[in-house]
């Protein structure tokens, strides 16, 4: 082992959790327009006055040397509009987004007796073929942009019209009139008034329900909206508020009318992420519970699965109104699955309601075709969400194509080469275009009495140790850049992706990443000799299984980082490999110096914390460290059982004796109400804001009393820095397509760092 201080595998990871994130951390293997501005938004356009305030508190993190708040403005739009997102950049640098032609094959279900069951896989030619055919239809290619771009064009067309006429059936002719709505928040002032708060008792009465729920003007606002679309015969709507806002509660009233005054009881489907399904199930028991609902996860499927096929079998209707399911459900190929989606496909549904509906951004992902195969019959399909628009005009038009895939439907092109998110024309042309389908209000429209939010950046120095470790990596990365620069013609340092592979340019940011947040995420202290020292000893012992080979054991170990290895030892590790690391390892990462500062400070002022990371890997770490300090936390990420989610949300919430909540930003950052807390820390950001906006409204919500606070930790001279750099230069993005409406100004200042510009930058240096 190295000299140096002595002291984690990623537990298996749930595919949930990581399917967005490929790249990132491995899971051990073996061990487990605003040409005039559109009369009518059925959106809020107003900017936003900012939500941000100085933080001159005495919350501050006292006596950190090196921390140098600066405050987070989100309204601010003097960057760019530049999309970088990463999986966008390196594709394009390599071509191979723009030569890849996707393969669709058919593959069918087993269910003979239904055609319109089948399932679709895309499978994408390797690299070597996409370059033999792009060669091939090089021609063909300039009639295919020209046909395709027509396709776009003509979507755009046939929804403006639709558009116009919804317009002007659901506000009337005068532009006045149009404009006052766009900003209205009390149904009472609103020319589409349906139903009013008293319809809504009336029906929750008939519900024979002892709980009267009384609605916020601008939530029944948006029950009307979604009324009206219905009675329209439009096939789709976004509700898309701001987190915390109760889109939960405006969908089940909603339902419940549908009911009542439609004479409409379903069947619906609700798909959510699975840390929200007993919350579901919980509000539509508490809000409807005149309503039959069955949770099909888990355990549950099996038993019902039966029953539900023979009443599909039958054509009887379903017994029950709502069925609550996972995204997980369409996401896999496996028999039980299949199964799973056959009984969805027997009955033809009212409403398909998708939770946090930004998971269908991919229109190639098996989630979205998988669960259009279910949904593409439907009355309608209705989407809620915080964040429509996560990183591109692409990922928004994938939405828009599941809510209404009559107007939208693009087949297999290539959308990325027409939705360039840097087109103001285009943009401003969606906006107009999608307006009367989403309904987006945000907080400090609607409810001018929530608490603040304070937004804080703690910029984090390293020290030695985590230097040197960063330092090694980048002299790595450099000397085998230059090893492969000297092979080729191309001598061109600002273009590090001519040379180098995109995974691996991958690679190395991730590991720049993994140093910059906890140095013990990468193998470095212990060395390869010692690897082969512990595979000796474990081997023998069937740590790895009684099958597993010693090479096969080498192999594992090497792949370990060193806190991986660390927790090992410390289960296994008895016969001469007590090489386990101290405490004092866990304080080598700048960041969680900074917490062993921050925690006891907030713990004494009586602030409560949820701090997340993307990481497993780094919850684990960061457990370490909050023993070490000494607080009481729980942990929810995504290999917590489904069933016991809720469970430790409802604990946190209730027990003040539990100072902090550690979670995965994908497991634990959408859906669950977390106002225990009142303050968030983002340990480590995410290239996507909208991911971390996700969770720091966990406790920025209805509900909440007290202020506040949202640390965000960067390590500086890393690339931790130009993470965040990226995150606000998407959410400019976001607030130019969706809330303020504004022109975006100055767009050329930030220069376009994409992951392997970079890199390539790094060599320069
Ligand atoms: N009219 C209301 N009366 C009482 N409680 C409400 C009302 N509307 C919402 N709430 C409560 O506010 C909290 C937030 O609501 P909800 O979870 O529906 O928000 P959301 O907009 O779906 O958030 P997210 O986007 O984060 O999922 C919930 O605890 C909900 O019960």
């Amino acid at each position: 082992m190295k000299r140096g201080r002595n002291n984690m595998e990623d537990y298996e990871l749930s595919d949930e959790e990581w399917a967005p994130a490929e790249d990132s951390f491995k899971p051990s293997r073996v061990l487990k327009i605003i040409p005039p501005k559109p009369p009518i938004q059925s959106y809020a356009y107003t900017k936003p006055p900012s939500i941000i305030q100085n933080n001159t508190n005495t919350n501050n993190i006292n006596n950190m040397s090196n921390s140098h708040p600066v405050q987070i403005d989100i309204s601010s739009s003097s960057e760019n509009l530049e999309d970088d997102d990463v999986e966008v950049t390196t594709s394009t640098l390599s071509g191979a987004a723009t030569s890849s032609r996707a393969r669709r094959f058919v593959i069918e279900d087993d269910d003979e007796e239904e055609d319109d069951g089948n399932e679709i896989i895309d499978v994408k030619s390797n690299e070597y073929n996409d370059e033999v055919e792009d060669i091939e239809f090089q021609d063909e290619d300039d009639d295919d942009d020209v046909e395709e771009r027509d396709v776009v064009r003509k979507a755009l067309h046939k929804c403006g019209k639709i558009s116009t006429e919804l317009k002007m059936e659901l506000y009337g002719t005068t532009a006045a009139a149009c404009h006052r709505y766009s900003q209205v928040v009390e149904a009472s002032t609103s020319s589409m008034r349906i139903v009013t708060q008293d319809d809504i008792t009336e029906a929750y009465g008939e519900a024979d329900s002892n709980f009267k729920p009384e609605l916020k003007p601008y939530q029944l606002v948006g029950v009307n909206f979604l009324l009206l679309l219905y009675r329209k015969k439009i096939g789709g709507a976004i509700l898309a508020d701001e987190m915390g806002l109760g889109k939960t509660i405006q969908a089940i009233t909603y339902l419940i009318l549908l009911k009542n005054l439609n004479d409409d009881p379903g069947p619906h489907l609700i798909v959510c992420p699975a840390s929200v399904l007993e919350n579901w199930e919980r509000e539509l028991r508490k809000w409807c519970p005149s309503f039959t609902v069955l949770q099909y996860h888990g355990a549950n499927r099996s038993a019902y699965i039966k029953e539900l096929s023979s009443f599909g079998k039958a054509g009887m209707p379903p017994p029950f109104n709502v069925i609550l399911v996972c995204y997980s459900l369409f996401e896999r190929h496996s028999a039980q699955q299949k199964d799973d989606r056959k009984v969805l496909r027997y009955w033809r549904w009212s409403c398909v309601l998708m939770d946090e509906a930004h998971a269908l951004k991919d229109k190639s992902s098996y989630r979205w075709k998988n669960l259009m195969s279910v949904a593409r019959n439907a009355k309608q399909r209705l989407m809620l969400t915080g964040t429509p628009l996560q990183n591109d005009l692409q990922e928004l038009w994938s939405m828009l194509e599941f809510m209404m895939p009559d107007l939208f439907e693009t087949g297999d092109i290539d959308l990325k080469k027409f939705l360039n998110s840097e087109d103001k024309d285009l943009i401003a042309q969606m906006k107009s275009i999608i307006g009367p389908f989403i309904l987006r209000r945000l907080k400090l429209d609607v409810m001018q009495q929530l608490v603040p939010k304070i937004q804080t950046v703690e910029y984090v120095q390293m020290d030695t140790e985590q230097d040197a470790a960063y330092n090694e990596a980048i002299q790595n990365y450099r000397a085998a850049s230059q090893a492969r620069l000297s092979k080729t013609s191309e001598i061109n340092l600002n273009n590090i992706a001519a040379v180098m592979p995109r995974r691996q340019i991958s690679n190395y940011f991730l590991e720049f990443r993994k140093i910059a947040n906890h140095p013990l995420l990468v193998r470095r202290l212990y060395t390869d000799n010692d690897v082969l020292r512990y595979a000796k000893v474990m081997h023998p012992r069937g740590v790895f299984g009684f099958e597993c080979t010693l090479e096969r054991v080498i192999e594992e170990l090497k792949s370990y980082n060193d806190y991986s290895i660390h927790k090992l030892l410390l289960f296994h590790g008895d016969d001469g490999t007590d090489d386990v690391l101290s405490d004092d390892h866990v304080f080598v990462s700048a960041k969680c110096r900074a917490l062993a500062k921050l925690l006891p400070m907030l713990k004494n002022t009586g602030h409560r914390v949820l701090i997340f990371s993307q990481w497993t890997s780094m919850l684990d770490i960061l457990e370490w460290a909050l023993d070490v300090i000494g607080v009481t936390y729980r942990r929810l990420d995504g290999s917590t059982q489904v069933t016991e989610r809720q469970n430790i949300v409802d604990t946190f919430n209730k027990d003040p004796t539990i100072f902090a909540c550690l979670l995965s930003t994908r497991a634990g950052g959408q859906g669950l109400n977390l106002t225990g807390a009142d303050t968030v820390i983002i340990h480590d950001m995410d290239f996507n804001p909208q991911i971390d906006r996700q969770a720091e409204d966990r406790c920025h919500r209805i509900g909440q009393t007290k202020p506040v606070t949202v640390y965000r930790l960067v390590t500086k001279n890393t690339v931790d820095e130009n993470v965040y750099e990226i995150a606000k230069r998407k959410l400019t993005l976001d607030a130019a397509i969706l809330e303020t409406g504004e022109e975006v100004v100055g767009g050329g200042d930030m220069p376009d760092k994409t992951m392997a510009q970079i890199l390539s930058s790094l060599l320069l240096v």
